[in-house]
């Protein structure tokens, strides 16, 4: 088969599936700004880094509406109307998992599938909010609050998302449900150039005057978290005016305006707590507020917070140790009481995102009679930098657990049409990485486990959880030891070796808020922020008092698992052609590297050996 001059809509008719082939293939069709290809029925994506009105259009969702997959261009609507069509004949739940690099274009990807499904699924225009309207006006309350630019993309999602999009009987949207992952909190305290911290603080400083006095608010210049960084603008966006659509789209979503008004006073006040500065105090080891400044942004904070300053400031600057024999308050030396101010923000922030993600679903409301349902997922890619830590761990691990289940479904899609096609299928190789999964989530064994192990004992510090880590996986095929450090380690991953450094692992595990703080803010006069801090559980033993990040993940990873396998999926694998975040520009390399790290190259081609032999079939 001689190649088209325009490249084909589908690598399954290429005459020869190698990679120079595929590249060949994206490029030229990126050129025309055909952005869309398959491959069999994954739909790969090419982040066009411009709008491209035309494909998007009410007439282009007409047109797509019943269409049979294959007979038009390749497109995300494409792949939406047959989870859609899927689900309403077959009466089966249907997945649609979106992946692919940051800046890749998921969460855009996202956006239109859900676009598309509100317009299959949605009710004619009645009054008030209609479901779809408020799942449609999620996306924008949650990315004010958990989107940040970074090098790689200027509205990052520092989180991952799943949405499931519940159906009545007759197709109609009936409920919607979000559920995200693991929320980047260290970006809280901690931007470097030329990042941003989330949206939510710029827009707040953009806010009308009378907003900014009542916040006590100035240019975000002033604020220690937002000036590590010299990026305070993104081109192209109006923060004064996102402010008001972001209050728009609470208004939707249905939080009242008193809830508005107290979710922005907690985002004032985080700026406020990262002003507050401390100095030697005349014990030894103590610590008092630098100065008038200092004392001025405490106030404010604990005027916002409605919590008592004399109680904050022991909060930031004392401990209660409790000892069989009494109870003595120890002070903490102006370093610890800076990172106790910071802990004390990144825990209020992370309630506060928790907080706004449940508001939306029990705003949207579920539909507990639902017998189908459509789940979109937008999560990170796998990450391999030059330093890598915790959240690279987390985020390699998810994709890990992805493989394995995009393995397992073209395995049994091979199996099944093979049986079909009476063809012996007993040749085909089952590429299975259950070996690294093992690594990293048995239990009792694994990385995650040995680590909790680590952080509840007091004495552990990295340097012996990475000799653990050594003695433990001396022989494991996927675990290596680096020659030159005494506290790095790497896993051997599906997509490649990363390194990972484990200096911050047992601290970013922990998750705990310190007592202090939680006593603080329950008896808070304002009931949203004592109700982002109930009473904690009772304790019935020392050992159930320990939770950790890893661990909660684990579970919540199993669980989006367990949904996943229920239903039928589908896939979408966003690629980013150049760094630069322009149009036009196709970097072979850099594409040929992310199609390895995803759908990898084996997997193309048992998709493509799966299509040519049902063609000879
Ligand atoms: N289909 C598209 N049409 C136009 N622009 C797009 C499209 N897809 C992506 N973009 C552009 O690329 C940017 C990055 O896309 P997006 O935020 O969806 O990436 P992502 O894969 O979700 O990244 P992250 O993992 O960092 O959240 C968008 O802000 C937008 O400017």
């Amino acid at each position: 088969m001689e190649a088209a001059a325009g490249g084909v809509d589908d690598m399954t008719k290429l005459s020869y599936l190698h990679e120079p082939g595929v590249l060949q293939n994206l490029a030229t069709r990126y050129e025309l700004n055909e952005i869309y290809t398959y491959t069999g029925n994954i739909l790969i994506a090419v982040n066009p880094f411009q709008r491209l009105q035309h494909l998007y259009d009410s007439h282009m969702m007409q047109q797509y509406k019943g269409a049979p997959f294959g007979e038009l261009s390749p497109h995300v609507f494409a792949v939406a109307d047959v989870a859609y069509r899927a689900m309403i004949h077959e009466g089966r739940s249907n997945s649609i998992l979106v992946s692919g690099e940051s800046g890749a274009g998921k969460t855009e990807t996202t956006k239109m599938l859900m676009q598309y499904l509100a317009y299959l699924g949605g009710r004619a225009a009645t009054e008030g909010r209609t479901v779809e309207q408020q799942v449609l006006e999620s996306n924008p309350v949650l990315e004010a609050f958990g989107n940040a630019k970074t090098v790689r993309n200027n509205n990052s999602s520092r989180f991952g998302k799943f949405v499931e999009i519940q159906f009545d009987k007759h197709g109609r949207i009936s409920g919607a449900a979000v559920r995200t992952y693991l929320l980047e909190r260290s970006r809280v305290c901690q931007i470097s150039d030329p990042e941003r911290n989330y949206h939510c603080f710029y827009l707040l400083c953009a806010a009308p005057q009378e907003e900014l006095d009542k916040y006590k608010l100035e240019n975000p210049r002033t604020y220690h978290y937002l000036n590590k960084s010299n990026c305070y603008d993104l081109v192209g966006v109006s923060d004064a005016r996102e402010y008001l659509a972001t209050r728009r789209a609470m208004d939707i979503v249905g939080i009242s305006t008193q809830e508005q008004d107290a979710i922005f006073r907690v985002v004032a006040a985080i700026l406020h707590i990262g002003n507050i500065e401390f100095a030697k105090g005349k014990e030894v080891d103590s610590s008092v507020l630098k100065d008038d400044k200092s004392k001025f942004h405490l106030e404010t904070a604990a005027e916002l917070l409605m919590c008592d300053p004399g109680a904050f400031t022991d909060a930031l600057c004392k401990r209660v140790m409790v000892t069989p024999e009494e109870v003595i308050k120890r002070s903490l030396d102006p370093y610890s009481a800076t990172i106790s101010r910071d802990g004390f923000a990144k825990t209020i922030y992370s309630r506060l995102f928790d907080w706004l993600v449940d508001k939306i679903n029990s705003s949207i409301g579920q539909d507990a009679n639902s017998k189908c349902l459509i789940g979109v997922l937008d999560i990170y890619g796998f990450e391999s930098f030059k330093s890598n830590s915790f959240e690279q761990f987390c985020i390699n691990y998810t994709n890990e657990k992805l493989q394995q289940h995009f393995n397992q479904h073209v395995f049994k899609m091979e199996q099944e049409e093979y049986t079909k096609e009476q063809i012996d299928w007993s040749y085909i190789e089952f590429v299975d990485n259950q070996d690294v999964l093992d690594l990293i989530e048995k239990k009792p064994g694994g990385v995650i486990a040995l680590l909790d192990e680590a952080c509840m004992f007091p004495k552990s510090t990295h340097e012996t959880f990475a000799q653990k880590l050594y003695q433990t996986f001396q022989k494991h095929k996927r675990f290596v030891k680096p020659k030159l450090s005494r506290t790095d380690f790497a896993i051997a991953h599906y997509a490649g070796e990363v390194m990972y450094q484990s200096a911050q692992f047992l601290d970013k595990n922990k998750d705990y808020v310190v007592a202090e703080h939680q006593e603080l803010l329950s008896a808070s006069r304002c009931s949203f922020i004592a109700g982002l801090f109930p009473p904690p559980p009772e304790e019935t033993s020392k050992s159930s008092k320990f939770s950790s990040i890893g661990a909660r993940f684990k579970q919540q990873l199993q669980a989006l698992m367990d949904t996943l396998n229920s239903t039928e999926p589908h896939y979408i694998r966003c690629v980013k052609p150049n760094n630069v975040l322009k149009p036009a520009i196709f970097e072979n390399v850099n594409v040929m590297q992310q199609l390895r790290c995803g759908v990898s190259a084996s997997d193309l081609l048992s998709v493509f050996l799966l299509y040519c032999n049902l063609m000879e079939a």
